[in-house]
């Protein structure tokens, strides 16, 4: 069985969609350059929605401890996916917040996927993603990288996958890697930041033939 995260929900509506349509879990962007960012107060009453059996995610490129602080009061979070945080961050950050950690290792070439190795004693999770353009958002941009990359890796810890994975090819990306675990964002969605509630039906709906 494959797990799916949807990520970057920000209305009631969409998230009740990742809710029915039978999301493992949800993700919420603590980073306000992000189109899908959400205030504290927003994210304290679309968590409210969310029933136990789904996990909540919080999104954070290099948070200091004070974001994380608010983000998990306001959004009771299961566990934080950290972008741009080296391994030694990862682990204080882990050991501060006492939450499960998603380590992000952006993935262009297979050099940059042996980073992941650091992580080891710092994370619970690798989640690679694409690595983005210079100046752009660390993630969230829908871009892929070379799945090929992950043929015969062998992964330091329990990993998902995520980078401009859609209902059109997120049955392709789980034959091709084996991930048990898929994280999608751009391609739920009609517009940046907007998320879209067929499009996030058609994903699970994808997910759950394999
Ligand atoms: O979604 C964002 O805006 C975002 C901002 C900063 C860091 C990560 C972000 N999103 C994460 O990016 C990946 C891939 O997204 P996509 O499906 O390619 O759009 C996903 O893990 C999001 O959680």
């Amino acid at each position: 069985m494959v797990s799916v995260k949807i990520c970057g929900l920000s209305t009631p509506e969409t998230l009740d969609a990742a809710i029915a349509g039978g999301a493992s879990h949800v993700g919420f962007v603590f980073y306000p350059p992000s189109p899908r960012a959400v205030s504290f107060d927003a994210v304290r009453g679309l968590t409210a929605r969310v029933p136990a059996r789904i996990a909540k995610v919080g999104v954070f490129v290099d948070p200091c401890n004070a974001l994380i602080d608010q983000a998990i009061e306001s959004g009771a979070l299961d566990a934080i996916q950290l972008h741009n945080v080296t391994p030694g961050r990862a682990a204080a950050l882990k050991e501060y917040s006492r939450r499960e950690v998603w380590a992000a290792v952006a993935v262009k070439t297979r050099a940059d996927l042996d980073t992941a190795s650091n992580y080891r004693q710092a994370a619970d999770k690798i989640l690679y993603d694409a690595k983005t353009p210079d100046g752009a958002l660390p993630g969230g941009m829908g871009v892929r990288f070379d799945w090929g990359l992950l043929d015969g890796f062998q992964h330091p810890l329990p990993w998902a996958l995520s980078g401009g994975l859609s209902a059109d090819n997120v049955a392709e990306a789980v034959r091709r890697t084996g991930a048990t675990l898929v994280d999608v964002s751009t391609g739920v969605e009609s517009a940046p930041g907007v998320k879209d509630v067929d499009k996030i039906a058609a994903f699970l709906q994808a997910v759950g033939q394999l």
